[in-house]
């Protein structure tokens, strides 16, 4: 079988149905259809991955070297990335942003911190002023 037509996220994703079954793991193509029934770890998990990049859930559960060779045999072609493609590491970048808004809201409260002492220190500052003034004029 020739395994070099090359599919784009969009090709892949039309191919999500038990009927008609694609999923894409480490940036190759396999047609899994024939595969769904036999799939050790049930047609759910497939289905869920249907057109999709698999790589992560494929991964995560340490297929023996046995289910990769299977997997060579569904090999139907290979993915051709886009600008704006989801990449399969793209959700580690998500664990930064939470992390710049929390040094955003940390810095929020040192201004509000440094706006209370400043203003306090202004006022006790007028105030002593004053009595020095008033003692003077005594
Ligand atoms: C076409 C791609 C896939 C092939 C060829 C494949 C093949 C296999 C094979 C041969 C096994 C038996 C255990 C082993 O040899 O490692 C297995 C188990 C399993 N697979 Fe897959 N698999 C594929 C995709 C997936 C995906 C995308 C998931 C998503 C979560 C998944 C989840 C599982 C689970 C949970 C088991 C364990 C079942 C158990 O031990 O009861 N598989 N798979």
């Amino acid at each position: 079988m020739a395994a070099t037509k090359e599919y784009t996220y969009q090709d892949v994703a039309e191919h999500n149905t038990s009927k008609d079954l694609f999923l894409v793991i480490h940036d190759k193509v396999y047609d899994s259809t024939k595969f769904i029934d036999e799939h050790p770890g049930g047609e759910e998990v497939l289905l869920d991955v249907g057109g999709q990049d698999a790589t992560e859930a494929f991964e995560d559960v340490g297929h023996s070297d046995e289910a990769r060779e299977t997997l060579e045999q569904l090999l139907v072609g290979t993915l051709k990335r886009q600008a704006g493609d989801p990449s399969p590491s793209s959700h580690a970048t998500g664990a930064v942003a939470p992390k710049a808004q929390t040094d955003a809201a940390g810095m929020g409260i040192g201004l509000y911190a440094f706006l209370a002492i400043g203003g306090a220190v202004a006022y006790f500052g007028y105030q002593y002023l004053q009595q020095q003034q008033q003692q003077a004029s005594a």
